[in-house]
């Protein structure tokens, strides 16, 4: 769906500038750019589209063809129009740029790295890149960064394996990104050829690693700026020391100033994932780019629509990068993973992986048959190939370098795959002659040493309470994650009738509003994102606090990604995990599966100085539960009766007030009365504090006293609204820090004088829950 928007040629017209007319012979190589939609407009509003596009300054006029009239178009624009809309496309995940802008010289960008960036000076990266390096104030290289940035540049397939938050990216990213400049395309008219394609897992990292990737390459504008400013200053000097203060001319002031034609990017980034619009995809692919990052579902949809891109592919791909490689077979994406993969086999091998390796389900048969995809057809154009995750297996690095072979090499290879990655990793035509170089950082048990865990053994029914309890006494940015869509759809209103700021995130919502929520959570401190696991690889949010397990994790894989969203680039972090009585096996499965066979005495439970909160808190949780039900009973009663009007009227049928049909209907006012005492009762229960054991609220008031400084600290330590009353009094501290209260308990414990207000097990076993209030 598309909105066309016909706009005047003269509204826009300036002076100085030249109107030019191009014209279109149909709708979908006009200059369409995306059109916001209000972000209250909500997921459901406008039917549903995900995406509008509009074009301006178009003529629209008709031809007389032999099938009737024919639509053409006119699209007026001043010669300046086209760089503007090269911006939009910019801003709009769009980088290629039209061939026309790319006769202008790129900035030459000079860095004094030795002075300004010693610690990455012998890597002798493009000075464009050192300089968006300390503009971000990246002033050293993560080790996964030093190890691997001077083999890949050196010409190696890397395999990197280094904890969460480590800096990945850009260990990938730099030496593409650095070859890349270097290789200036010598016809800058030419169309941009594919030379990197990136795979990642999810949307939301696909995306990620593009703004990433971009990021590193954004200095030329700040350049652009920083010079101006400094010719802005500089003039003013002039102007001060030659005593006369220019004025403008009339028709200076008039004339609109004319922007600073922004260069083109030398090298272009774009994402393609599924959920957005593949036309507008496709139209990006067409005008060219150098680096592609998408997922395999998308990409391969394209392929087959598209030879040319296959062939780019197959011929002129210079880097492959997996991101995430072990999520990603993960992902219902397998088969378009392999197809893919395929374009970039060498000839031998693509006749030699097939047989290798026996189909052992109906799935892996029909991936044989899939390969109908011609390989490459030669190794002119050197692939390099990285691979890169926190989490993969040390007996799959072993089995990746053994697998891999120079060309021609002869023998068969002997290892069977032993999972799908395996089968998946063996299937990468690796071009170095003794394998890839595999960097392998990633702490003994995968989890950085900057996360504090943590676990609450409870019943599955107390979950919520636990949770709830979480929430209100460690306030931060925190992530909850759900096995299951279903337990997110059930929380998420649960949460929101308790005053929490929270956002789900899963794969049954839009794109738009994925892409959305997690915004919202970005830039809400005290906020709470409910996610499955598409969030647990590789999303980079700054300043997540807390990450709480809601369900334990199937994986030891899964619990060290999930933990890797907190804790990040050598940050502090928190995991809690919630286990109920059944899943104490599978935690003690996931645990023992790590490198060092960890048992559940490795993580510490989480102290709760005083249980008796926890009824308290179990009487509103109650409450907000009823709440939620009456309110989706009054919904549903609205639902129907809207429905049925609307049915009486387009078969005019009278309905009379004593038809049984309409009983919702008349149920209506009573439920609607109680639902607005229930929460009237709910209010009131959540404007009162929470006061910890002996402690009265005859005491909060009374002048100096402590608990009056303590509810001070809270509330100007929390972003919370007015009305959410995030107190709990009595527990001391102004803003609580969940891993020093773990810190603290298991220092307690070591010196044998646990306070008796930390022993939660003899004041109650959470394994019989919490009693009601
Ligand atoms: N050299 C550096 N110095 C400081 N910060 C860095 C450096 N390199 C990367 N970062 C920052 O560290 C953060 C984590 O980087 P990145 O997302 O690449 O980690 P990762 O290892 O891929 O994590 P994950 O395994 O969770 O995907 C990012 O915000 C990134 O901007």
């Amino acid at each position: 769906m598309v909105d066309l928007k016909k706009r005047k040629a003269s509204s826009r017209s300036l002076p100085s500038k030249k109107k030019i007319k191009v014209s279109h012979a149909n709708s979908s190589t006009l200059p369409w750019k995306k059109s916001s939609r209000p972000l209250e407009a909500g997921i459901d509003a406008d039917d549903g589209i995900l995406e509008l596009e509009e074009v301006e300054g178009v003529e629209v006029f008709y031809e007389e063809g032999k099938g009737g009239r024919i639509a053409r178009f006119n699209v007026i624009e001043n010669e300046n129009d086209s760089q503007d809309e090269d911006e939009d496309m910019r801003d709009d995940n769009e980088d290629a740029q039209s061939a026309d802008d790319e006769d202008e010289p790129v900035e030459q960008v000079k860095f004094d790295s030795e002075k300004l960036l010693p610690l990455w000076h012998s890597m002798e990266l493009h000075p464009q890149l050192y300089k968006s390096l300390h503009q971000r104030k990246f002033l050293e290289p993560t080790p996964i960064q030093e190890k691997c940035i001077p083999l890949a540049l050196n010409g190696r397939d890397v395999v990197g394996i280094a904890q969460t938050g480590s800096g990945k990216t850009l260990a990938y990213g730099l030496p593409i990104l650095h070859r890349l400049l270097q290789d200036a395309r010598p016809n800058k008219k030419s169309k941009r050829s594919l030379r990197a394609l990136i795979l990642a897992p999810t949307r939301e990292l696909a995306l990620q690693v593009s703004t990433h990737m971009k990021e590193s390459l954004d200095v030329l504008e700040s350049h652009i700026k920083q010079e101006e400013d400094e010719n802005a200053s500089n003039a003013a000097v002039n102007r001060k020391a030659k005593g006369k203060k220019k004025e403008k001319s009339e028709k200076e002031k008039n004339e609109p100033s004319i922007p600073i034609k922004k260069p083109p990017p030398a090298v272009s980034i774009a994402a393609i994932v599924g959920g957005m619009s593949a036309q507008k995809q496709r139209r990006i692919l067409d005008r060219g780019v150098d680096v592609l990052v998408a997922t395999p579902g998308r990409l391969w949809d394209i392929i087959q629509e598209d030879d040319k891109l296959a062939t780019e592919i197959r011929d002129n791909l210079r880097f492959l990068v997996l991101d995430e490689a072990d999520r990603m077979i993960e992902t219902g994406h397998f088969k378009e993973l392999d197809n893919i993969l395929r374009l970039t086999l060498r000839i031998d091998n693509a006749e030699r992986i097939p047989n290798d390796i026996e189909s052992t389900s109906d799935e892996e048969g029909e991936q044989a048959e899939d390969r109908e995809a011609p390989s490459r057809s030669d190794s002119e154009t050197h692939l390099q190939t990285f691979v890169f995750s926190a989490t993969l297996s040390k007996e799959l690095q072993r089995n990746v370098k053994k697998r891999s072979r120079p060309k021609g090499g002869g023998k068969k290879p002997n290892h069977q795959p032993a999972t799908t990655l395996d089968d998946l990793l063996l299937k990468l035509d690796f071009r170095d002659l003794n394998g890839p170089e595999v960097i392998d950082l990633s702490p003994e048990d995968g989890l950085v040493d900057t996360l504090v865990e943590s676990k609450v053994e409870c019943l599955v029914t107390d979950k919520d309470i636990y949770l709830y309890y979480f929430l209100l006494r460690y306030p931060g940015r925190t992530l909850v994650f759900l096995s299951a869509i279903d337990g997110i759809r059930r929380l998420l209103p649960l949460l929101e009738i308790l005053n929490q700021k929270v956002y789900p995130i899963h794969s049954q919502l839009e794109m738009r509003q994925r892409l959305k929520n997690l915004d919202r959570f970005k830039s809400a401190p005290d906020s709470v994102l409910l996610a499955t696991d598409i969030a647990a690889r590789g999303l980079d949010i700054q300043g997540v606090d807390h990450v709480v397990h809601y369900q334990v994790p199937r994986s030891a894989d899964v619990y060290i990604h999930r933990n890797g969203r907190t804790a990040r680039a050598g940050g502090k972090g928190f995991s809690l995990l919630l286990v109920a009585p059944d899943e104490r096996k599978t935690l003690a499965g996931v645990l023992g599966s790590f490198a060092s066979g960890r048992d559940a005495k490795s993580i510490p439970l989480f102290p709760i100085p005083d249980t008796k909160l926890l009824d308290k808190l179990k009487a509103r949780v109650k409450l907000a539960k009823e709440i939620e039900g009456v309110g989706h009973k009054v919904r549903k009663a609205n639902h129907e009766d809207k429905w049925m009007k609307e049915a009486a009227d387009v078969l005019g049928v009278d309905l009379s007030d004593d038809d049984d049909d309409r009983k919702p209907a008349k149920k209506k006012p009573k439920q609607d009365a109680k639902l607005a005492s229930m929460k009237a009762e709910l209010k009131q229960m959540l404007s009162q504090p929470l006061l910890a054991r002996g402690v009265s609220v005859r005491y909060i008031t009374g002048g100096s006293n402590p608990l009056a400084e303590e509810l001070l600290k809270q509330r100007s330590s929390t972003t919370s609204s007015e009305d959410i009353s995030p107190v709990m009094l009595g527990l001391g501290g102004g803003k609580a820090d969940a891993g020093e209260d773990v810190a603290e308990a298991l220092r307690n414990k070591s010196k044998g004088r646990r306070k008796s207000e930390m022993k939660p097990k003899t004041e109650k076993s959470e394994w019989n829950g919490i009693g009601s209030s």
